[in-house]
């Protein structure tokens, strides 16, 4: 049986109202162009919004109109350039479907028939008004016996046309959904691509946000892989708004939560999502995992990633980013600052100023200048402390377990023992791995130098909180500054509990050494474009747990991303599906670890779907998603 997609015009098939731009353009150089304007716009409106009948409304804009033939050249030009996105990039599918397609329209042939021609939609299935000119080309009116001048002339129209088979109409207003009251439509698709009308999509079979969606639902031809609003995005933990503003312009459907989520929140809410963004406080587990069926990629709005199982995802085909550079200079300024803060005591002092106590001494109060840093993991953030501090005219030394440059006149040490012996300030810097627990306890603390100044900005569980304690309590530990806890509050309504509260010249903070405007605007803007290139390309340059290739762009090809366990003839096996069924394969890239392999291959265009499910079947497939 036959289908017939009947679509409107204005609002959807482009993204104005034709005759508001022709009123707009007809009118802007007269006196009181502009309440015509309003006025027009406003009956317009209401007419969509089914608030006033069509046909009065239809006669009240063209008599405020005052247009000229000249006028719809303009008009043309200008409606060409405001084609729906999704309607001009399936440009092909109009083509492909020609006669299935119709327009049916209040708008006017004259400038409706131009555009949608260019579609390849024939003029014979425009059906629209037409307007009346004089000897001298000014529009004097329009064919009143045009069905589509009545009021619910779409209904007449179509009755008049009496298709036969299965009819959908597609548009934005409630003209269109009279369609499908009026029981001559099987179903109605509220377009909100441009314009959501509440009063429509609540009356629709199927709300739709653009035309990748329609044709996706009825498995048509479209020239994407997939809609991209279908595309759920999950940001936790207060990530910056321009994250979101990012994946919303790039079609995504977002949402944006201010606190983290326990383990069996998460288990719940990754359900339908393909991208997860958090912080330092969201852990993604395995259990978590196990629920995430529709999980592509894991964006880490920070630089730690030890909160994320990333074997788990690696073995699932879940590639992770994070921003490893974006907050380090932030970390790096409060270490600095807070060293200063306590070599002289300062939040003591302070504290005593406020209360009315002036306890003006040197005592004990010290400059950094001249003094040894050591500064334990040598990695983006401990190499550029090492190069401010130097500045201030520290003494720097370091420790890391991979050979690393020493930049400027820092020293290196060979052993984390000879650093702590050496160190007036000690800060860490060391990565979150699970090796790295209790790295700083009771015996490290005993290989300090007396009345040492010590910094923890790094992660928690790398200091044995207890043992602190009681070395500040000695004084053995003359200041301590401590970012990051081995347990950290949900929220900023959870208390915060811990021993280290209420002792004299400690600086606790609530793990915002990364938490700078400056800062959470970068990585805000950085890890969505990561996610987005991973999802539009395949790139997987700077994941943390996938093998890295970096993609030239894809042209005119369709790219088959196959994730794999790193077996023996993978690549082969794929390429002998691709030779079996004739397909010239344009580009090929593979890279792996010890435990999976990633293979991109560029093909021609032509290919027919048993060649996706042979390439699905592969043994040992993880993944596998096709882009073009
Ligand atoms: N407080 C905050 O808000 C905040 C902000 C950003 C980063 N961080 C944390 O700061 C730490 C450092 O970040 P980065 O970006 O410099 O990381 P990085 O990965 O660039 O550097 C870590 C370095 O530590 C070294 N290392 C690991 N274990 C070690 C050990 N036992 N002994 C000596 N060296 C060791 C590594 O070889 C590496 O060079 C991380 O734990 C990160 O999560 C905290
Ligand atoms: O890993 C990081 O970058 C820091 O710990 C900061 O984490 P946050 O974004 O949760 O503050």
């Amino acid at each position: 049986m036959k289908s017939y997609i009947i679509i409107d015009f204005d609002s959807t098939f482009t993204q104005v109202e034709g005759l508001d731009e022709l009123a707009r353009i007809a009118l802007k150089n007269t006196p009181d162009g502009k309440e015509r304007i309003a006025q027009i716009q406003q009956i317009t409106h209401e007419g969509m919004e089914g608030k006033i009948s069509f046909a009065d409304a239809l006669r009240e804009r063209v008599r405020l109109l005052s247009a000229h033939q000249n006028h719809i050249s303009e008009l043309i030009d200008f409606l060409k350039t405001k084609v729906s996105p999704s309607i001009e990039r399936n440009k092909q599918f109009f083509k492909q479907f020609a006669d299935n397609v119709l327009i049916i329209s209040s708008g006017f042939r004259e400038f409706i028939v131009p555009i949608v021609s260019e579609y390849g939609i024939k003029p014979e299935n425009v059906f629209a008004n037409s307007f009346l000119f004089d000897e001298n080309g000014n529009i004097i009116g329009y064919d009143t016996s045009n069905l589509l001048a009545q009021n619910e002339g779409k209904v007449l129209q179509l009755k008049a046309l009496n298709l036969e088979g299965e009819v959908y109409v597609i548009g934005d207003g409630y003209t269109d959904y009279q369609m499908r009251e009026a029981g001559l439509a099987n179903r109605f698709y509220a377009f909100t691509e441009n314009i959501k009308r509440e009063s429509v999509t609540a009356k629709a079979d199927y709300v739709l946000p653009n035309l990748d969606e329609f044709l996706f639902i009825h498995k048509l031809p479209m020239q994407v892989s997939y809609p991209k609003h279908r595309i759920k995005v999950l940001l936790l933990e207060n990530v910056h708004p321009k994250a979101k503003a990012i994946f919303e312009k790039e079609g995504y459907q977002v949402e944006l939560l201010k606190t983290a989520l326990n383990e069996a929140e998460l288990c719940e809410a990754i359900r339908e999502v393909s991208i997860l963004g958090i912080r330092s406080k969201t852990n993604v587990t395995a259990k978590v995992l196990e629920n995430a069926e529709k999980l592509i990629a894991v964006g880490a709005f920070c630089i730690g990633t030890n909160q994320i199982d990333l074997k788990t995802c690696m073995h699932k085909g879940i590639a992770v980013f994070n921003a490893p550079y974006s907050n380090t200079r932030s970390v790096v300024e409060l270490a600095i600052g807070e060293m200063i803060m306590l070599t002289r005591r300062i939040f003591e002092k302070s504290n005593l100023t406020h209360k009315g106590i002036w306890d003006k001494s040197a005592t004990n109060s010290r400059e950094i200048r001249g003094k040894k840093l050591g500064i334990v993991g040598y990695g983006n953030i401990g190499s550029q402390l090492s190069v401010v501090a130097e500045a201030l005219g520290m003494q720097v030394y370091f420790y890391d377990i991979v050979d690393k440059l020493a930049l400027g006149n820092a020293r290196k040490c060979n052993s984390l023992d000879e650093l702590l012996r050496e160190a007036d300030f000690v800060s860490l810097h060391v990565d979150g791995r699970e090796e790295n627990t209790h790295l700083i306890g009771e015996r490290e603390f005993g290989l300090m130098k007396e009345g040492v100044i010590f910094l923890n900005l790094a992660r928690g569980h790398i200091v044995d909180i207890e043992a602190l304690v009681k070395n500040l309590k000695t004084g053995k530990i003359a200041g301590a500054a401590v970012d990051v806890f081995p347990y950290e509050p949900k929220n900023n309504e959870e208390e915060f509990i811990s021993e280290l509260r209420g002792l004299p010249n400690v600086i606790l903070t609530p793990h915002i050494g990364g938490s700078t405007e400056e800062a959470q605007e970068n990585i805000g803007e950085y890890v969505p474009q990561k996610l987005i290139d991973y999802i539009n390309t395949g790139s997987t340059y700077a994941s943390v747990n996938m093998p890295n290739l970096q993609l030239p762009a894809q042209k005119d090809a369709h790219r088959l991303l196959h994730i794999h366990k790193n077996t023996a003839g993978i690549l082969a096996q794929i390429n002998q599906v691709l030779a079996s069924h004739q397909i010239n394969i344009l580009g090929q890239y593979l890279k792996t670890n010890e435990e999976i392999g990633y293979v991109i291959t560029d093909i021609d265009k032509e290919y027919s779907k048993d060649v996706i499910t042979a390439l699905k079947r592969i043994e040992n497939t993880i993944k596998f998603r096709i882009l073009y």
